[in-house]
């Protein structure tokens, strides 16, 4: 499209001039009571709305294609097409219509993207969609994020094999990139991720400028207080998602003012496989409950609930916050939490609340929430039960400024008005000036009913009618017999069937001032409310460490209230490394039995410590192993994040990762084989596992055939045992494996016991020491309903397999130590490359380098 727009109307070269600055978005353009779009958006929208495509006459020589949607329902049709992964420009009304010539001035005041809503309507309650910017350099990765709603950048810094799970820790609604930023293996990572890719100009992506744009945004000197001065890749990050907002919002941000310097070597690495494993926000057929998380959450309010999704999905591997957290729940157990919990159902939004206020995106109806919050919390403070540290902590910042307070309650009427557009926001008595154009408005009733009675009886006529409608204005209506009555000073203003409608100079005078006054009365209120939203501006430090306390004390409460309603403990942390629980059970689980079937769950110990490495479990399908490994992970997890576990005692030592390999779902995405992805994610785990790493294996080597997998069963256990020396459960069907103990000092048999009785089989669920003595592999076909002669045949032939073995001679030594590799010498091109240093290389001379190693390689 050409940007000479001289041969269109006037309005289509305001728009086309509009368009060709965000050619890449939906530009909605405000026309009255609707948003039109044009041309192609028309179309477009036409598709992903399914709203009527209409011609506006012609433009340019050509028709103009158009297709509109109601201003009052903007927010449906928004909210629908950022689900699309679509970002929308709405440009805006601003000018005064009717003054001076040609179309009414418009501008894009907001730009509308899935990572940068605030509006409650668009957002989920309970989880955080941020924005997040990313910037690689090579094989490192800088993030930088921010939930709009919140007011918090988060800075983190990773190398590629993190990546994909930050990606999906962070569950980001958008992801800029560098346009043109092309960084090899980044589509894999991304391709974790649902959300939308946003490019932004790659001169955005600069350290100097990053650095600098946070150091203002935060109003601090330098970054080093903040702990995130080495971070330049994250910086650099930072810098294009504030100039990416500032674009979007069209203003300056007052309310980020924080800063989140996430560092991985500080927390426990979750990657993406043991979150999906685990269900810990999601099931694996992606369903939201039951989950961990559903089950955790029985916060009162969006805000604890999202608090409670990033305590668990970030445990910190120091454990002061989680020993605090543990602390606040005890007391809140012993003290009682049910009144706090009560006084929270009033609470509302206050962390997107306070956001939008600095937005100035605020509602009225909002802006009352707050003020009802805010009063409420005298009464969460007498609530709160005193003596853990954390609790009173979070007792001093829900200490609003009281001017707050005031200022809300004075100026927000009672029940405002959903729309600022409609009016009835400003309180009575709150502005002189409203409250007498008010009062016009008020007395209108009175004027007309003695206008009325007057002009019945000036004329005679019993039944004239004096009358308001929004087309015609004020009125006075005469039936058509009477019409000879009427006195020479009505002028006839409209003839109906049965009726005529005049007005009077005297009407038509306070016709003026009436509709002068309502329309004066609401520009009096816009402006007061944006007098209002100054006045917040100045509070909004305040508000949301308001809000950041409200989050907290909602998900310690809820804690408090699973902690008990479920029967859990308090977990204990010591130094040595131990994971040593007592009766413990898998809390989804154990939920699901209780709902469906009324069954008990069969509680189980573990103890891995120093000695105790490597469990290696065997025993039936059905047998219970999975839900025991998986137990595990989430009490660990549970614990770690200051949270309360389901057993009887649970000790928990140092924890760096929770690595699992489980189940075997085919990647047909990324075009990989179940078996393939089973190997890469062992071979993940092997490199990445450390003493302090638990880690879950099921089942491992399944996938090939029983040799292959047998051989690499044996292997990989025999690693983790001897290199990793991670804490492990392994669970496995090769009987073969449960030689491993005699051999490895620190790996111990277990198994799941079940008993049979004739051709049924019945799982106890109890974890034994030893090995399983067989597979009841049949028997649980039995189960599955498998045809008679199908299980006969399996029977006779498991039997005929069984005795071949029992003949079999020479012992296969699974766990031997791996032959040594090849001795390999260094080819000269190889060590040339190895010598290379390649960040002093500018790109000439990494070209001579290529030249060079060519060469040697010959
Ligand atoms: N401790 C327990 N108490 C009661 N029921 C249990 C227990 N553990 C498992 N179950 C029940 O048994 C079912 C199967 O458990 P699980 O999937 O853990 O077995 P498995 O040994 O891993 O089987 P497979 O070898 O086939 O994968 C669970 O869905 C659950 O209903």
């Amino acid at each position: 499209m050409s940007d000479d727009f001289s041969a269109h109307t006037p309005l289509m070269a305001q728009y086309l001039r509009i368009k060709a600055e965000h050619r890449e978005l939906l530009v909605f353009f405000r026309m009255g009571d609707f948003y039109e779009v044009f041309y192609d958006d028309a179309r477009r929208c036409n598709a992903l709305l399914d709203i009527t495509l209409t011609v506006r006459g012609q433009s340019g020589g050509e028709p103009v294609v158009m297709a509109g949607v109601p201003v009052s329902a903007l927010e449906n049709y928004l909210a629908k097409l950022l689900k699309l992964g679509e970002s929308v420009a709405i440009a805006e009304q601003v000018g005064e219509v009717g003054v001076g010539k040609g179309p009414v001035e418009r501008k894009v005041v907001r730009i509308v993207t899935p990572g940068t809503v605030t509006d409650a309507e668009l957002l989920a309650d309970k989880q955080d969609a941020p924005l997040l910017a990313l910037h690689a350099q090579g094989q490192r990765f800088g993030l930088a994020w921010v939930s709009l709603s919140q007011g918090e950048i988060g800075l983190l810094e990773c190398g590629r094999a993190e990546l994909p799970g930050w990606l999906v820790r962070l569950n980001p609604a958008e992801i800029l990139l560098a346009r043109d930023h092309s960084v090899p293996g980044l589509p894999e990572s991304l391709s974790t991720v649902r959300a939308p890719l946003t490019q932004r100009p790659p001169w955005q992506f600069d350290a100097a400028l990053g650095q600098r744009r946070l150091c203002e945004q935060l109003g601090v000197a330098s970054l080093q207080g903040l702990n995130a001065q080495d971070l330049t890749l994250a910086q650099t990050a930072g810098g294009a998602l504030l100039a990416y907002l500032e674009h979007t919002q069209g203003r300056a941000l007052a309310h980020i003012k924080r800063l989140a310097v996430l560092r991985a070597s500080e927390l426990i690495d979750l990657p993406p496989a043991t979150q999906r494993n685990l269900e810990l926000t999601q099931t694996l057929r992606g369903e939201e409950a039951p989950t961990l998380l559903s089950l955790l959450d029985s916060c009162r309010t969006g805000m604890g609930s999202r608090a409670l999704r990033q305590w668990l999905l970030t445990p910190a591997r120091e454990r002061t916050q989680a020993r605090e957290r543990l602390a606040s729940i005890a007391t809140l157990i012993e003290l009682g939490y049910s009144p706090l919990r009560e006084a929270l159902r009033q609470v509302s939004d206050v962390e997107r609340i306070s956001s939008r206020v600095a937005l100035r995106q605020v509602r009225p109806r909002e802006l009352a929430g707050l003020r009802e919050t805010l009063a409420q919390m005298p009464t969460l403070q007498a609530a709160l039960p005193p003596g853990a540290p954390l609790l009173e902590r979070l007792r001093q910042d829900l200490n609003a400024p009281p001017a707050v307070r005031e200022l809300l309650a004075a100026a927000v009427a009672e029940q405002p008005a959903v729309w600022l557009r409609d009016g009835g926001v400003i309180a009575a008595g709150f502005d002189a000036e409203l409250d007498e154009l008010r009062a016009i408005n008020a007395n209108c009733d009175a004027f007309l009913l003695d206008l009325e009675a007057r002009e019945r009886e000036r004329t005679g006529i019993a039944n004239l009618r004096v009358q308001f409608n929004k087309v015609h204005g004020f009125y006075i209506e005469v039936t058509q017999g009477q019409k000879d009555k009427v006195p020479d000073n009505y002028q006839r203003r409209q003839t109906l069937k049965n009726a005529e409608r005049f007005i009077t100079p005297e009407l038509k005078a306070f016709e003026d001032k009436a509709l002068s006054a309502s329309e004066r009365a609401l520009a009096r209120e816009k402006f007061l409310f944006e007098r209002l939203l100054d006045e917040l501006a100045a509070f909004i430090d305040p508000l949301s460490r308001l809000a950041r306390a409200l989050a907290a004390l909602d998900a310690l409460a809820a804690l408090a209230e699973r902690a008990q309603a479920l029967n859990w403990c308090a977990p204990e942390f010591v130094s040595h490394p131990a994971i040593d629980i007592q009766a413990g059970r898998h809390p989804v689980v154990e939920a699901r039995l209780a709902e469906t079937r009324g069954v008990p769950f069969q509680a189980n110990d573990c103890r891995l410590d120093a000695k105790r490495r490597l469990l290696l479990i065997t025993g039936p399908n059905m047998g219970g192993k999975s839900t025991f490994m998986r137990q595990v992970a989430l009490i660990a997890l549970l614990a770690s994040m200051g949270s309360y576990v389901p057993a009887r005692a649970c000790r928990l030592g140092p924890l760096d990762a929770i690595h699992t390999r489980i189940g075997a779902a085919d990647d047909l995405a990324n075009a990989q084989s179940t078996f393939m992805l089973e190997m890469t994610e062992a071979a993940a785990i092997l490199h990445a596992a450390s003493e302090q790493s638990l880690v879950l294996m099921d089942e491992i080597g399944r996938g090939t055939s029983t040799f292959d997998g047998l051989a690499l069963a044996g292997a990989i256990a025999t690693h983790l045992h001897d290199k990793n020396r991670a804490l492990t459960l392994f669970a496995t069907h090769y009987f073969e494996l449960t030689e491993l103990p005699a051999q490895k000092p620190q790996a111990h048999n277990m198994h799941v016991s079940a008993v049979e009785a004739g051709e049924d089989i019945a799982f106890l669920h109890e974890l034994q020491p030893g090995p399983a003595s067989r597979s009841y592999g049949v028997q649980v076909a039995r189960l599955a309903g498998m045809p008679a002669p199908v299980l006969r045949q399996a029977r006779a032939s498991l039997e005929a397999l069984e005795a071949q073995k029992a003949g079999a001679q020479d012992q296969v030594d699974l766990f031997a130590a791996p032959p040594a590799p090849p001795p390999t010498e260094d080819s000269p091109a190889l060590r040339a490359l190895r010598e290379l240093d390649l960040d002093s290389c500018s790109p000439r001379e990494a070209l001579e380098q290529l030249y060079r190693l060519k060469q040697l390689a010959r």
